[in-house]
């Protein structure tokens, strides 16, 4: 499959559609995008992602690039990792960190997983990116899910300039992988 020159991005959630432009500012690609709500399949990382990214190619019967996020704890064997949204949603940043109150390793992975398909039936590609951290009481602004409870050498994601983030996040080593494979077509 060789690279596209345009591509559209299925999210609902405008935050990553502001770090992908940022991200993808310099790559050879027009990115376009549609809110779409996607139902999310159980299963591996790798699983839920080809089950939405082929979804969203035959919503949209054509090209399409879709991402899912995960936060995993390690004391807790990867989880919430695909679920985080649905964790959030109930105990919000502040409980990220209570859920680990009772062990003592607070280490967690942030996980970015695009998929890229052409179209309905066609093959999937998938571009990761992961990042270590540790979970911790809330702080910097809360805008965006649970960056304010991810802390990376010493900050939280959210007391990071947004350009800070980029450079050291899960999205931002996805998308590296993303821009290479862009940057193959001659
Ligand atoms: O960099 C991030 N920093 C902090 N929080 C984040 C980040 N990226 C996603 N998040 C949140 C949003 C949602 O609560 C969950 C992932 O769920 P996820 O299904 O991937 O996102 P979503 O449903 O909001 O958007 P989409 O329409 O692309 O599926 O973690
Ligand atoms: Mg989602």
């Amino acid at each position: 499959m060789s690279p596209p020159r345009t591509l559209n991005f299925i999210t609902g959630n405008p935050n990553k559609l502001a770090e992908v432009k940022a991200i993808l500012a310099d790559a050879p690609i027009t990115l376009q995008s549609r809110s779409i709500d996607l139902p999310e399949l159980q299963g591996t990382i790798e699983e839920i992602s080809m089950d939405k990214c082929r979804r969203a190619a035959d919503t949209v019967q054509g090209p399409v690039l879709v991402e899912d996020t995960c936060l995993s704890f390690n004391a807790m064997g990867e989880l919430p990792g695909p679920y985080i949204k649905w964790f959030l949603k109930q105990l919000k940043p502040e409980g990220m960190h209570k859920m680990l109150a009772g062990f003592d390793d607070k280490t967690a992975q942030a996980v970015c997983t695009f998929a890229y398909c052409e179209g309905p039936g066609k093959e999937i590609l998938i571009f990761q990116g992961r990042t270590k951290g540790n979970i911790v009481p809330p702080r910097g602004p809360q805008d965006f899910g649970w960056d304010c409870t991810f802390e990376y050498e010493g900050q939280t994601y959210a007391e990071m300039p947004k350009t800070k983030k980029n450079a050291v996040s899960h999205r931002g080593k996805a998308l590296e992988k993303l821009k290479a494979w862009l940057q193959t077509r001659e």
